[in-house]
Formats: C-alpha cells, sequence, structure tokens
C-alpha cells in the first residue's frame, strides 16, 4: 500500500482509545529498526522528520528510505514533517511527497499561531496532506511550578477548541508537562490529566497529541553509563501514564530520546566489548534491533498492536 495521511489512521486510534507511534528517523538503521517493531506488532506507524534530520540525511535519501520502508513492509505508514518552522517548509515537504506536516506556531502569540496554521492547512488540504499545530509551551512541571505557571504555558482548553475550530486543523499538540529531551522532570514525574480530560471533553472526537513522551528506559540509561556513557539523572513519562493519556483522546505519541537511548546503549556496549572492532555493520546491527525491541514494545504499551488491520482493507 502507498504512503497514507494521518486522518484514518488518527481516527481509529481515537476509537479504540490507543495512540499510535510516532518515531523520528534519520537513518537507515533508524527506519529499518522502527519497521521491524512495526511488523511485529502488525502496527500501523508515523515516521517522522524533524529539520534537523532532513538537515543531516538530505531530504530525498530519508523519503526514499521511507518509501523503500513502506514497499518493503506493506504496512500502513505516515510520512510526517515533526515541527514544521514556516510555511515554506511545510510547503517543502508536501510538494516533496510528505502525506503529513506539523506546523509548530506554539512560539507565536494565539492569533499569529492561528494565522500561520491556517495558512499551512489551506495548502496541505487541498493536497490530501493532514495537519498537526500546537498550542501551548511544553515544560516540565518542576516541584514548586505554581498553577498559574502552569496556566501560562500549558494549553488552555477554551482556547484549544477556538483554535481548531477556526483553522481547520486535523490534530493537536497539547503541553500537558511532557518536554523534550532526556530529562523531563526535576523531581517525581506528574502530567496534568485534568487538563488533558478537559480538553478531550471538549474536542470529542477529536486527535490530540503527546509531543516529548519518551519514557527514558532506566536499563537503557544505566547501560549507557556503564559503557561510558555520561547521561547522569535522565528521567522521562511512566508507562502507566502514556497508556492512560492514550484513552483520553492522545493519538498520536511522539517518541525520539526513547530511539537514541536504545540504539546509543548498544552500539556503546558492542565498541567497549569489542574494542578491536571496527566494521559498522558490527554495532549498527546491534543499534538497529535494539530500535525495533523498543518499538514493539511501545507499541504494545500504546496500545496499537494490531493497528495496521483496518488500514489495509
Ligand atoms: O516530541 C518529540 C518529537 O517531536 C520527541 O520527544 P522525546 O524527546 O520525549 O522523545
Ligand atoms: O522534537 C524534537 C525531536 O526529538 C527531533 O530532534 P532534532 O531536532 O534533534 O532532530
Ligand atoms: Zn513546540
Ligand atoms: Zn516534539
Amino acid at each position: 500500500m502507498p504512503l497514507i495521511n494521518s486522518k484514518e489512521m488518527l481516527k481509529l486510534a481515537h476509537e479504540g482509545k490507543y495512540a499510535i507511534g510516532a518515531f523520528n528517523v534519520n537513518n537507515m538503521e533508524i527506519v529499518q529498526g522502527i519497521i521491524e517493531g512495526a511488523k511485529k506488532e502488525n502496527s500501523a506507524v508515523i515516521l517522522q522528520a524533524s529539520a534537523g534530520a532532513r538537515k543531516y540525511s538530505n531530504p530525498i535519501y530519508l523519503r526514499k528510505l521511507v518509501e523503500a520502508a513502506v514497499e518493503e513492509s506493506n504496512l500502513p505508514i505516515v510520512l510526517h514533517l515533526d515541527h514544521g518552522d514556516s510555511f515554506e517548509t511545510c510547503k517543502q515537504c508536501i510538494d516533496d511527497g510528505f502525506t503529513s506536516v506539523m506546523i509548530d506556531g506554539s512560539h507565536y502569540p494565539f492569533e499569529k499561531n492561528i494565522e500561520l496554521t491556517k495558512r499551512v492547512v489551506e495548502y496541505a488540504h487541498e493536497r490530501g496532506v493532514t495537519v498537526e499545530a500546537e498550542l501551548g509551551q511544553l515544560a516540565g512541571i518542576e516541584d514548586d511550578v505554581n498553577v498559574s505557571a502552569e496556566d501560562a504555558t500549558f494549553t488552555d482548553p477554551d482556547q484549544a477548541v477556538e483554535f481548531v475550530e477556526r483553522t481547520g486543523v486535523d490534530s493537536l499538540a497539547i503541553a500537558i508537562g511532557t518536554s523534550h529531551g532526556a530529562y523531563k522532570f526535576a523531581g517525581e514525574a506528574r502530567l496534568d490529566f485534568a487538563r488533558l480530560e478537559k480538553i478531550t471533553n471538549l474536542l470529542p472526537g477529536f486527535p490530540l497529541v503527546l509531543h516529548g513522551a519518551s519514557s527514558v528506559p532506566q536499563q537503557l540509561v544505566q547501560m549507557c553509563n556503564s559503557f561510558g556513557g555520561d547521561i547522569p539523572g535522565a528521567k522521562g513519562v511512566p508507562e502507566e501514564m502514556l497508556r492512560d493519556a492514550s484513552k483520553f483522546g492522545v493519538c498520536k505519541i511522539n517518541v525520539d530520546t526513547d530511539l537514541r537511548l536504545a540504539m546509543t546503549a548498544a552500539i556503546r556496549k558492542v565498541l567497549i566489548e569489542n574494542p578491536a572492532e571496527f566494521d559498522p555493520r558490527k554495532y549498527l546491527a546491534p543499534g538497529r534491533d535494539a530500535i525495533a525491541q523498543l518499538v514493539a514494545h511501545k507499541l504494545r504499551i500504546f496500545g496499537a498492536s494490531g493497528s495496521a488491520a483496518k488500514l489495509m482493507k
């Protein structure tokens, strides 16, 4: 089957109360690892490329890799732009064959975010491409952050409704306490589920997206550190919270950091245990396998196992 947009994929996820995994891709081994994991779970999957990924890999290589993944796996796959920063970047990706784009206007004032998102939606929808936008600022909840500070950065439920209505966007990334990277919480992990529930109730059936949702598995952090790494105090979103979020309208969960940790831990182990090794395949293959294993596990946590079947009819 060809690359598809995310409309039906996220709709089915919403109805089934599970979330689709959206994994960041940067090179061949990462694409292959994710696809192996998705195949194992017979799961639909979103492969997403950031601006940094497109710069690193040269957009044409990345696109061709994803096309190869589609052909080889025959799974329902979306090629999505992660954190598009302008209309021009989104347009470029749409023209290049991406089936979904994110326009991240979250750092702009509300009206400007709406205006920018609307412009992307118009261009994308005319071409059958779905659009994700973002409202609110990602940030971890520090132990001493008070409610008014959370109100200032987290997604305002009423604004979310107005934003969705006025832009016609297909999905919305919300801020409820997650953040990008490996250091998400200084103290105890905490997400604002009351806010999530409010947003979901105000936007029935509408797909929400959780960024910064890596769990930072401690076993991977320890493995990195025990083979020469130095990433102390890394902490992510507990898996139970992701499972809960998927039952409250979160239909797409973004994961990049965990892929990086899995791949790096595996590569570090090979290189430290085999100092004479210098064939890249000898460490990239275990890196790829580690990603496959991680992705399969995530998809089970998200409830996405078996989600390919309904989309393949
Ligand atoms: O949100 C992400 C990509 O858009 C990735 O988040 P993590 O850093 O938690 O993996
Ligand atoms: O949200 C950010 C993603 O993890 C992508 O990161 P990157 O910009 O380093 O490719
Ligand atoms: Zn953002
Ligand atoms: Zn993100």
